[in-house]
């Protein structure tokens, strides 16, 4: 039997330097590159952790779909524990019973589809307050990153807590700070013998001291909707959780602690990953005109009958659909899936992975396989009109989403917070780049584990199509 190979030299990375964002010595790209020379898994001794990264599809099958069960766990992290009660989330509780039970609440009554379409309204509201905030600035610079994001943040808040609480500014700006230093906090994981990197860093107090004041705001919201839960109807996440807390049938019991380490990922993982792909779809046809075009030809057939965008209509626009899957295709929001750990020694095409690993797949570099895509560097949303290939974990050479036991349960809830964002951008306005020159718009990735733009994208918002001016959504 094969050891898996350890490729020589590059991998003996000195740990220098800033301590944050170590995963930036190591981005999606280099790793892919590195794979045409050793093969689709690679062996990385990143400081005491053994890692593998995936890189083909038919590996990704092997680690997400064949041996699904045994690559289910998500490996121990000291940023997590502190950041989520004790690992005690979705995204980082280790596989098992209390996992699967949040899965079954999260299908069955979280992000179940109906639940979904439950906040409508409160999609269609925050979206047209985002293009009615953008027509008092037609034909100046508008920052659209920035104004996308806060309205994601709005959608997600409303939806999580019923109403804008008080503190809503300031929990946002917390867990965007959690998480970002959560990321950095990877370096601990790698040299879990050396304890003492985490006194003269000072990182852990840090994170610490932060998540007091996210355990103090979360707690206040908590006792506010407890309370409001008796009085009046309240529809949020929150108090769907408040209320299968009290259920008998629950075989782990959910604490409060457990619900906030919850609502964190619902904030994390609902905000950043909308506003990034809405973002780059955005950029992707300033560079490609011929698609922007045809997008905003299907948005005015589509909708110019009614004069406004509403949800019920997204199901006719297939090319916009095509348009942000080659998106998540070309700039999936976690390039690198969140890591999972080998749960018992495992044969994978011939190698031996010993239980314990950490397992990392590339899911920028799948979705680059010239094998499954061709001219696959193209920005080309046609390669999806007429195709089954979809982002639900079936077809593991896209998988934006991730696959299997662990695919994120956010998905719908993602995706029509995108599609309706993105079609109202395109059937109200015209987009003019501030020099109206696209050779000068800058694509480039931000350095880090989450795939951002590195700048904030600013344009300038042309008039097309008038907005409702009394609109049944208010
Ligand atoms: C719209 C863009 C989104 C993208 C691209 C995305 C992507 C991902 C990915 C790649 C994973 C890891 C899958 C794996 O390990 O195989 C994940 C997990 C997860 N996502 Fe999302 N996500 C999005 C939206 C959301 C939303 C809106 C929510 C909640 C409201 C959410 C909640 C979660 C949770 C709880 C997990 C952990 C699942 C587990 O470990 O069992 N995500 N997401």
């Amino acid at each position: 039997m094969k050891t898996v190979k350890l490729p020589p030299g590059p991998w003996k990375l000195p740990v220098i330097g800033s301590l944050h964002h170590l995963i930036g010595f190591l981005p999606h790209h280099r790793l892919r590159e590195l794979a045409k020379n050793y093969g689709p898994l690679m062996h990385l001794k990143l400081g005491e952790a053994s890692t593998i990264v995936v890189s083909s599809p038919e590996v990704a099958k092997d680690v997400m779909k064949t041996f699904d069960t045994i690559f289910a766990q998500r490996p121990h992290q000291v940023g997590a524990d502190i950041m989520c009660y004790g690992s005690t989330d979705i995204v980082t509780s280790p596989y098992g019973g209390y996992w699967k039970q949040l899965r079954r609440i999260c299908s069955q009554e979280l992000l179940s589809i109906a639940r979904v379409r439950s906040f409508r309204s409160i999609r269609e509201k925050e979206v047209l307050n985002l293009v009615r905030n953008i027509e008092t600035n037609v034909g100046s610079f508008v920052n659209l990153s920035e104004k996308v994001a806060s309205m994601t943040s709005a959608i997600v808040g409303r939806t999580t807590f019923g109403e804008k609480c008080k503190d809503q500014k300031e929990f946002i700006s917390i867990v965007k700070k959690l998480v970002e230093m959560v990321e950095s906090m990877v370096i601990f994981d790698m040299f879990p013998s050396h304890k003492w990197l985490h006194v003269i860093t000072g990182q852990k107090p840090k994170l610490e001291e932060l998540h007091r004041k996210y355990d103090v705001i979360i707690g206040n919201i908590i006792t506010e909707t407890e309370k409001k839960i008796g009085e009046v109807e309240v529809n949020s996440l929150l108090s769907v959780l408040l209320n299968v807390r009290n259920q008998d049938s629950l075989e782990y019991p959910l604490t409060i602690d457990n619900i906030k380490a919850v609502m964190l990922n619902i904030f994390g993982g609902g905000t950043y990953t909308s506003s990034a792909i809405i973002e780059w779809a955005m950029s992707e046809m300033l560079e490609n005109p011929e698609v922007m075009a045809k997008s905003q030809e299907e948005v005015t057939r589509v909708f110019s009958s009614k004069g406004y965008c509403s949800e019920e209509s997204l199901e006719e626009l297939k090319y916009l659909k095509a348009v942000i899957k080659e998106t998540m295709r070309l700039h999936p929001p976690f390039p690198l899936l969140h890591p999972r750990e080998c749960r018992e020694t495992c044969e994978v095409k011939g190698y031996m992975i010993p239980a314990g690993t950490q397992v990392i797949v590339n899911a920028w570099a799948v979705a680059r396989d010239p094998e499954y895509w061709s001219d696959p560097e193209k920005f080309y949303p046609e390669r999806f009109m007429d195709s089954p290939i979809d982002y639900k974990g079936n077809h593991h050479e896209f998988i934006p989403f991730g696959a299997g036991r662990r695919i994120c349960p956010g998905i719908s809830f993602g995706v029509i917070t995108i599609e309706l964002c993105l079609a109202q951008l395109l059937y109200y306005f015209n987009w003019k780049l501030p020099n109206g020159n696209k050779e000068n718009l800058e694509m480039a990735e931000a350095l880090g584990a989450f795939s951002k733009r590195k700048t904030d994208l600013v344009l300038v918002p042309i008039p097309r199509n008038p907005l409702p001016i009394s609109s049944n959504l208010n």
